[in-house]
Parts: C-alpha cells; sequence; structure tokens
C-alpha cells in the first residue's frame, strides 16, 4: 500500500533550491532512510510530509486512511524533528502528559511505560532543564512513540544515545516494522541505515535517489 508519494516536488528558500522535481513513494510496512549531507533538505523534506511547510510546487499524497479531517497534519504520525520545545522546568513525565492532553488517547500508565521503554525514569523528579541530551532524546522519542502510532518520522532518532539505548531503539523500530508499523529516519550513521533500513533515499542534485535496493 503507498502510504506516502512524493510527486515532482520542488522546494527553495531564498534561492536555496532544497528539492526540484523529486520524486519518491513509501510504502506501509517498511522501514526507510534519508540520507544526504548537512543542510541538503532532510529535516524540510519531513516537513513537507506533514504539512508543516508547503511545498513550491509539486503533490505529497498522504493516503486516505491517514489524513486529517480538519488539519494539515496526518493522523496517526508520530514525530521528531529538530529538536522539540519542552517546558524546561518541569519533569520529563509532566511534559509528555501536557503532550498527551492534546489528543486524550493514552492513560499515564501508557505514559509510564513509554518512558521505561526508551529508559527514563518515570518517577524522576528533575526537570528537564538539567536534562542531558541524550536523556532529552528519549523524551522526544517518548513523545514520537507513546500514543502508538503507525507512522514514524524520525529525523536523527539516535542523536546523543549511548550505544546501549542506541541498540535497544533499533531493536525496538525493528520490531515495530514486523507489527507493520512505517518509519521513515534520518541518520548520519551508516550502521544505522544498514542495519534498519529496507529502502534509502539520498537526497542529492535536488532529487531522491534510491541508494540501496529493498532487501
Ligand atoms: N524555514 C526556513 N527558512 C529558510 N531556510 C530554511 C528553512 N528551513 C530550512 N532552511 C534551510 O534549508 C536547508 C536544509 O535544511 P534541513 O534542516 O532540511 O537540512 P538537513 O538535511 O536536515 O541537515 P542536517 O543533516 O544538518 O540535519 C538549510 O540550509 C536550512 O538553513
Amino acid at each position: 500500500m503507498k502510504l506516502i508519494e512524493i510527486v515532482n516536488l520542488s522546494k527553495a528558500f531564498k534561492g536555496n533550491v532544497l528539492l526540484n522535481q523529486a520524486n519518491a513513494t513509501f510504502e506501509k510496512g517498511k522501514i526507510y532512510g534519508v540520507t544526504g549531507p548537512n543542510g541538503s533538505g532532510k529535516s524540510v523534506l519531513f516537513k513537507l510530509i506533514c504539512g508543516f511547510i508547503k511545498p513550491d510546487e509539486g503533490e505529497i499524497y498522504i493516503h486516505p486512511d491517514y489524513r486529517s479531517k480538519n488539519a494539515d497534519f496526518p493522523r496517526d504520525f508520530g514525530i521528531i524533528i529538530d529538536r522539540p520545545g519542552y517546558l524546561a522546568g518541569q519533569t520529563g513525565i509532566d511534559n509528555l502528559r501536557k503532550l498527551a492532553e492534546i489528543q486524550r488517547k493514552i492513560s499515564d500508565e501508557d505514559i509510564k511505560s513509554t518512558m521505561r521503554l526508551v529508559g527514563l525514569d518515570p518517577n524522576a523528579r528533575q526537570k528537564m532543564k538539567s536534562y542531558s541530551l541524550g536523556m532529552k532524546q528519549k523524551v522526544a522519542l517518548a513523545q514520537a512513540i507513546m500514543e502508538n502510532q503507525d507512522v514514524l518520522l524520525l529525523d536523527e532518532p539516535f542523536n546523543a544515545l549511548d550505544s546501549d539505548s542506541v541498540k535497544s531503539i533499533r531493536e525496538l523500530l525493528l520490531k515495530y516494522k514486523q507489527g507493520g508499523k512505517t518509519i521513515i529516519l534520518t541518520s548520519h550513521n551508516q550502521e544505522d541505515i544498514d542495519l534498519l533500513c529496507d529502502q534509502v533515499f539520498e537526497i542529492r542534485n535536488q532529487k531522491l535517489f534510491i541508494a540501496q535496493p529493498i532487501q
């Protein structure tokens, strides 16, 4: 099933052309990588898919099952794009509770079990302003997955994680794929890409090239 189809997509910022007539298809149930040098437009591509920014030309088709009725943001998508803003004076769990209040889909126990899953202590009283980078990254991961979202767009999900955490998050993502979820991720670490991705799109010359055949 075609989940996302990118057709002749172009996007530039003040003459800085990032995508020019780019095309790509993302099928349900696979893990995709998006690679490219710093500043090549990976995060911008994710923002375009989520409807946060508009293309200059071209279309992004989202499968009707995942279109929101009253918003551009697709439904059932969990995302990490750039570093999310947090309430620095509050704990990790309080930040996640605030985000969970938007949809009211999950219980407090769901939040706690997700925190444990990514290696955070739900009972910790530490405020987020004193969290390490890796701890903040785990909160970002937790918010992306806590509502059991079916599609995950993860921009650098392994950033700042220690090697045990990288291993456990990789295993989690592979388990999610087995369960039918679709994941699109970026990483500057080739090992993440090689171990996880069924197909890789490389942003090069303002196009999306298939860098690896489907295994
Ligand atoms: N809202 C915006 N206005 C102007 N320029 C922008 C905007 N958003 C992104 N850009 C520019 O677009 C380019 C691509 O940015 P993007 O964050 O997508 O890169 P990236 O491939 O994710 O890079 P990295 O590997 O460093 O994370 C950068 O030059 C950035 O400055």
